[in-house]
């Protein structure tokens, strides 16, 4: 896809995310790898609802603003996960209602905050592990997040919210709405008897794609 194309993808699916309620206010953030090997990312403040195509932030691996308006005060951690994760090409961070409710709970398994009970979790997921709560735009969570990037596909900020990878946007935002799905049944199931996956059901499903 052309640098044009991949901007009108950015307020497109922004849009859809805002209008479906998985973004709401100037939350959140998304930033995908352009071909010429910048990055493209929503300005700080930015509505999903209201993105304009020829204003989205470009920036180099470095953080070095190129052009467009002010970056997200969160690109140095999107940043993070592209260096040491090459297989990612674009990334979602939302305020996402169940995922940012999931995020608030006390005694969440750091190593994986959601036990597996759907396949679509294992599939597109697999571990969600949980970063200590920093405030937003703290340039730690960068640190914390690189220490785990190449060995997972999603993550949990405590307190704040969902980090989501794709192989491109189409694919991290479905990886993101999944998620935010499966907290809602995580959520809605709490307290309930719950028929876990096993593990002989999880490794089936690991490696098979989508
Ligand atoms: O979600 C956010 C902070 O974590 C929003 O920040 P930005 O508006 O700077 O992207
Ligand atoms: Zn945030």
């Amino acid at each position: 896809m052309t640098e044009q194309q991949l901007r009108e993808q950015m307020v497109t699916l922004a849009r859809s995310m805002f209008e479906r309620g998985y973004a709401t206010g100037g939350a959140g953030n998304l930033s995908l790898k352009l071909p010429n090997g910048h990055f493209l990312a929503t300005p700080t403040g930015s509505s999903f609802g209201r993105l304009n195509a020829e204003r989205l932030s470009v920036v180099d691996i470095d953080g070095i603003h190129i052009s467009g308006d002010r970056p997200s005060k969160e690109v140095a951690f999107h940043l993070a996960i592209y260096r040491n994760n090459h297989e990612c090409n674009a990334i979602v961070h939302l305020h996402s209602t169940y995922l940012t409710a999931l995020s608030c709970m006390e005694g969440l398994d750091t190593d994986n905050a959601i036990k597996p009970f759907t396949p679509y979790f294992v599939m597109r997921i697999g571990k969600l592990p949980v970063i200590p709560y920093l405030r937003p735009g703290d340039p730690r969570i960068a640190e914390e997040l690189a220490k785990r990037a190449a060995d997972y596909r999603a993550f949990l900020l405590a307190n704040h919210g969902p980090v989501v990878t794709g192989s491109d946007l189409i694919d991290a935002v479905d990886n993101a709405e999944e998620l935010e799905e499966t907290a809602k049944l995580a959520l809605m199931l709490d307290g309930k008897p719950i028929r876990y996956l096993s593990k002989e059901e999880i490794t089936d499903l690991q490696g098979r794609g989508k």
